[in-house]
């Protein structure tokens, strides 16, 4: 295909690291980190990938993840799904055999991405100062390998977090099946571990507890890991 025609997206890098988040937390996995989110999390960990980038076509990126060779890769961003071109770019490396990841805010349409692509959907709780972002509807388009993420920055967020779980039936949904994982991580040094654990046992909530694996090992300012 002519390459000033092919599809492309603006990337800020494509890396290869520990998985630092989900319940695929500790593998090596292949990042592809699109340019651009309109949000503005107030605690957001990614600036950097906000605006710049270099564009390069659906098929540069194929070939860039195919020669760093591991079995997971994951797309995020910014927001991945703020970019259309992000949509045949899972279809594509889901073609190639990759299990795929896509990390994303929740606040995009998620039900148009490939039925293999894996969904890591944050809800955005009150303190990210993005909560009306939100697009509720998505959560019916969640299946059983799906994941549900609050990142947490107070003990109010966690109140939100756990209103949402269980007046959803997300809590319900988890143990029979129907949705993946259910998981909360701390806004990194906001909210104090042992609080955050106490109150997931105290309420008996079938969530998974995680931490950014990526920055106990390389430290929280390191880029590209
Ligand atoms: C940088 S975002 C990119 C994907 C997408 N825009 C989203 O928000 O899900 C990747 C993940 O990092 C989380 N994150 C960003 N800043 C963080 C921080 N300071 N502490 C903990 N998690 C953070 C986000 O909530 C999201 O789950
Ligand atoms: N190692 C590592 N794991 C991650 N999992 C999700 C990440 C993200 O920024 O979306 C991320 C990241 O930035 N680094
Ligand atoms: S949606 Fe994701 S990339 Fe965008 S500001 Fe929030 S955490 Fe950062
Ligand atoms: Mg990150």
């Amino acid at each position: 295909m002519d390459t000033e025609r092919a599809p492309f997206l603006r990337i800020t890098e494509i890396f290869h690291s520990i998985q630092g988040e989900s319940t695929r937390a500790g593998l090596p996995c292949t990042f592809v980190r699109l340019t651009g989110c309109p949000l503005r999390c107030v605690w957001c960990d990614t600036e950097y990938a906000f605006t710049g980038g270099t564009r390069m076509t659906l098929d540069e990126i194929v070939e860039k993840v195919d020669a760093v060779g591991t079995p997971l890769v994951e797309i995020t961003g910014g927001e991945p799904l703020a970019h259309p071109n992000a949509f045949p770019l899972a279809a594509r490396l889901a073609d190639a055999g990759y299990t795929v990841l896509v990390e994303t805010s929740g606040a995009f349409d998620i039900s148009g991405l490939d039925p293999r692509v894996i969904r890591i959907m944050d809800l955005k709780c009150p303190g990210s100062g993005e909560s009306a972002r939100n697009l509720w509807s998505n959560l019916d388009h969640l299946g059983p390998a799906d994941e549900v993420k609050f990142v947490v920055a107070d003990r109010a967020d966690y109140e939100w977090a756990r209103g949402v779980i269980r007046e959803r039936g997300l809590d319900r949904a988890v143990v029979a099946g129907r949705l993946g994982a259910l998981l909360f991580s701390p806004v990194w040094e906001a909210v104090d571990l042992e609080d955050l654990a106490a109150w997931i046992l105290d309420d008996r909530l079938p969530a998974r507890f995680q931490l950014q694996l990526h920055k106990l090992i390389w430290g929280a300012d390191t880029i590209g890991v």
